[in-house]
Parts: structure tokens; C-alpha cells; sequence
């Protein structure tokens, strides 16, 4: 299997402008659809909160030792996200230590609402806490047994002690689309009201549509005056369009984990959301994050966890910039913008088109051969495409088939 950057084809490189960039971006600059509401958007201005380092111990091959928490939270600081999360200090001895490690690296943590806790992410150095509960009735009944009123009294003593302790202060509640919308408006009401620095709403089973998402945070957008956090799992696979759409009704901050780790199949993925902002925001996007480490990220945690990265996943999905059919590779060699959102260039990776197969067309075959030096006029490219085609039929090949096969026939021409 080929990995972006040594994968099998030819590196096309259309044209470009003075800075790099594609010469189309793929959104127009001003939309007819444009209306007051974008004014409440943040696509613009967002934050992330990066959970590998909680979250992601959630998922099911995760065991990172002390070593390894250290690399991804150099790595994930070095590529620009805001806060780094971090399992809660009451879970083991190990989590305690930890923490502090790399709280002294200067990072936020994450706790549960438990006097306790709270005093224990204290003592561990953290800049900041989280404070999580199950608001909707499965949880409070099921899980931890209290009611919305107990819940708001142990929230608003917690907060007191936090607000003491020259911390940053988040209230998030867990499960927030199965919630009572009332019981938890007033609830963050309350919380605001206590001074916390951000609330957050969690999709804890993955269930939320864009729509729902939008919805809620645009009637928690006129309730508080905080900062608003969010926390999607990717269930039903909307993880990534749920981000955006909180983004849009006014949301600040997004929870991602690299490759989506976490509970379950996860959350939102920091890279599949990299490539959706960069889309939508692309010069926020690329002047704040180091695109170009995502790659090294990834691969990283991966081997940590001991995943390969899927071939779907965008950016560095091994074939994410290989381009195959004919009439793409005609277009892509003439104009990258033809058939790709994102330029890879701006992530440090190549585009490739392959002319391995029975969809191979002549345009690739030319660009490969004027690659290896191989001089031939327009029929004759024609003409050893159709072998190429021809031999594809039969089985698969790889580039240093096609590779030979050019070579040979261009022997031959020379030959006669
Ligand atoms: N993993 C939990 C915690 C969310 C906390 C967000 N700040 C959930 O999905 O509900
Ligand atoms: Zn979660």
C-alpha cells in the first residue's frame, strides 16, 4: 500500500498562484445566501480543545505511558491547538502524575464535578478545569442518580472553590441533545451567572443532526454570555458537520482528538475538521495551525494505538490527493482546482495521478513520460496508452509496470 508521498504516479503540478495557493478557492467570495445570522457565526474565529490526551485514552487501544502523553502534547502545542485536555487526575496515581507533568508544560485539564476532583486537578498545576455532567434523564437516572437541582447546587459550590483558585472554569454538560432544553437553559443560566469562562454542550451518543446542533446552540447563544464549547461524537458519522454547525450558530471552541479517538468510534477528528475549516476558513485556518505537522500527528498516534490511517480519511488518507480517472487527470494536470477542494500542498503532501489502470487516458500517460524523458508525439503517447489499458485489462499494475512499459515501447520507436 502506497502512503501519500511515495505513492504510485505522476506528481502533477498545475498552475499556482504567487503564493502557492490554488487559483480558485472553492467557496465564492460573497454569497446571495448571505444574511444577519452570519454575523453570529465563529467559522472565522474558532478554537480547539484537543482531547487525545482524555478523550482519546477512551478509546478502546489506547494506553499511553508517561513518554508518549509528553510527545502528543508537544506535537499537538507545536501544531497550534488552544487547550490541551487531559484525563481526569482522580482517575489513577499514574493520571495524577501525569497531569502534572505536563501541566507543566503549561496545559488545561479536564475533571469531573466532584469537590474532590476539582481539588485534585488544582493541586496537579492545571490552568484550567472542567466541570461534566449527565443532564438528560438516562444519565441522571441510570448513571449518576442526582436531580437537576442537586446538580446545579454541587455546579455553582464548585465553581465557587474553582473561581479562588486564579483557574480558567468550563461547565459542560454530558448528553445534551437528550436533555430537558429548559432544565438546562436554566442551568447555564446559573453557571454563567457564577462567572464560569465557558460552557459546553456535548453530543455524548453521536445522535445530533447539524440542524439539532444548530438549533440549540443558537438559543444558548442568547441565554449566556460566555464562551461556548462543543463536544461531538461521530455515532452516525455527523461529528465533523456537527462542529461546523455549532461554528455557525455562534459556538467558540470545538473538541476534536487526533484520528477522532475516543469513546465508542469517537469524535470529531482534528484533520477531517482541519480540512473542513480550511475550506471554509482558509486563512484563519492556515495562519493559526501547522498544517504541515498534521501528517507527523497523525502517525504518531496512530502507532501509539496501534491504527492505521484509513484510506477515506481526508488529507492523509493514503489516496486522498491520487487522481485516477482519465478525464480528472486530463483536468487536474491542467488546472489542480478541477477536481480538489483542498491543495496538499498547503498540508506538505503531493497530488498524484495514476496511469496504472483501464481508465487511464493519454494526458496522464504524456505527463509521466515527459517525467521519465521520453520524447514521443501525441499518437504515439495514444498508442502505448492503449497498450497500457490493454495490459490493465488483465491484471492490476503497479507504477514500475507501466514505468516498463513505456520504456520499452519508446525503445522500440527508437529502433525503428
Ligand atoms: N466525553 C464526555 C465529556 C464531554 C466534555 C466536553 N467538554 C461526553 O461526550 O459527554
Ligand atoms: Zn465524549
Amino acid at each position: 500500500m502506497c502512503e501519500n508521498g511515495e505513492s504510485n504516479g505522476v506528481a502533477a503540478h498545475g498552475p499556482t498562484t504567487s503564493n502557492g495557493s490554488h487559483p480558485v478557492q472553492g467557496q465564492p467570495k460573497s454569497s446571495p445566501y448571505q444574511s444577519v445570522q452570519d454575523y453570529l457565526s465563529n467559522v472565522g474565529r474558532y478554537k480547539i480543545i484537543e482531547s487525545t490526551l482524555r478523550e482519546g485514552e477512551q478509546f478502546a487501544n489506547s494506553f499511553f505511558d508517561t513518554e508518549t502523553k509528553i510527545k502528543i502534547a508537544k506535537a499537538l502545542d507545536s501544531f497550534g491547538v488552544d487547550m490541551i485536555e487531559l484525563t481526569n487526575p482522580c482517575s489513577s496515581e499514574q493520571s495524577f502524575q501525569d497531569c502534572k507533568t505536563i501541566a507543566n508544560l503549561g496545559l488545561k485539564a479536564n475533571v469531573r464535578c466532584h469537590m474532590d476532583d476539582a481539588k485534585k486537578a488544582v493541586e496537579a498545576g492545571v490552568d484550567g478545569v472542567d466541570l461534566v455532567i449527565g443532564t438528560s434523564s438516562f444519565l441522571r437516572e441510570y448513571s449518576h442518580g442526582k436531580s437537576m437541582a442537586m446538580i446545579q447546587k454541587t455546579a455553582l459550590e464548585v465553581i465557587e472553590y474553582l473561581k479562588g483558585q486564579n483557574v480558567e472554569v468550563r461547565f459542560s454538560s454530558e448528553d445534551s441533545f437528550r436533555s430537558d432544553l429548559v432544565d438546562i437553559l436554566a442551568l447555564y443560566k446559573a453557571v454563567d451567572g457564577a462567572g464560569v469562562h465557558r460552557v459546553g454542550i456535548a453530543d455524548t451518543v453521536g445522535g445530533a443532526t447539524p440542524r439539532m446542533v444548530y438549533d440549540l446552540v443558537r438559543t444558548l447563544r442568547g441565554v449566556v454570555g460566555c464562551d461556548i464549547e462543543c463536544h461531538f461524537h461521530d455515532d452516525t458519522g455527523c461529528s465533523v458537520a456537527n462542529a461546523h454547525s455549532a461554528l455557525e450558530a455562534g459556538a467558540t471552541h470545538v473538541d476534536t482528538s487526533v484520528l477522532g479517538i475516543g469513546e465508542r468510534n469517537g469524535i470529531t477528528p482534528l484533520g477531517a475538521f482541519m480540512a473542513r475549516m480550511v475550506v471554509t476558513a482558509p486563512e484563519y485556518t492556515k495562519s493559526k495551525y501547522n498544517l504541515k505537522e498534521l501528517k507527523a500527528l497523525e502517525t504518531l498516534v496512530a502507532d501509539a494505538v496501534q491504527i492505521n490511517i484509513p484510506f477515506n480519511n481526508p488529507i492523509t488518507g493514503f489516496c486522498a490527493f491520487t487522481h485516477k480517472a482519465g478525464i480528472h487527470a486530463k483536468a487536474i494536470l491542467a488546472n489542480p482546482s478541477t477536481y480538489e477542494i483542498l491543495d496538499p500542498e498547503i498540508f506538505g503532501l503531493s497530488r498524484y495521478v495514476s496511469i496504472n489502470s483501464r481508465i487511464t487516458g493519454w494526458n496522464a500517460v504524456r505527463s509521466r513520460a515527459d517525467q521519465l524523458g521520453l520524447s514521443m508525439t501525441d499518437e504515439q503517447v495514444k498508442e502505448v496508452t492503449a497498450k497500457i489499458k490493454q495490459m490493465a485489462d488483465i491484471r492490476p499494475l503497479a507504477i514500475d509496470d507501466t514505468d516498463s512499459i513505456l520504456r520499452s515501447f519508446h525503445l522500440e520507436l527508437q529502433k525503428a
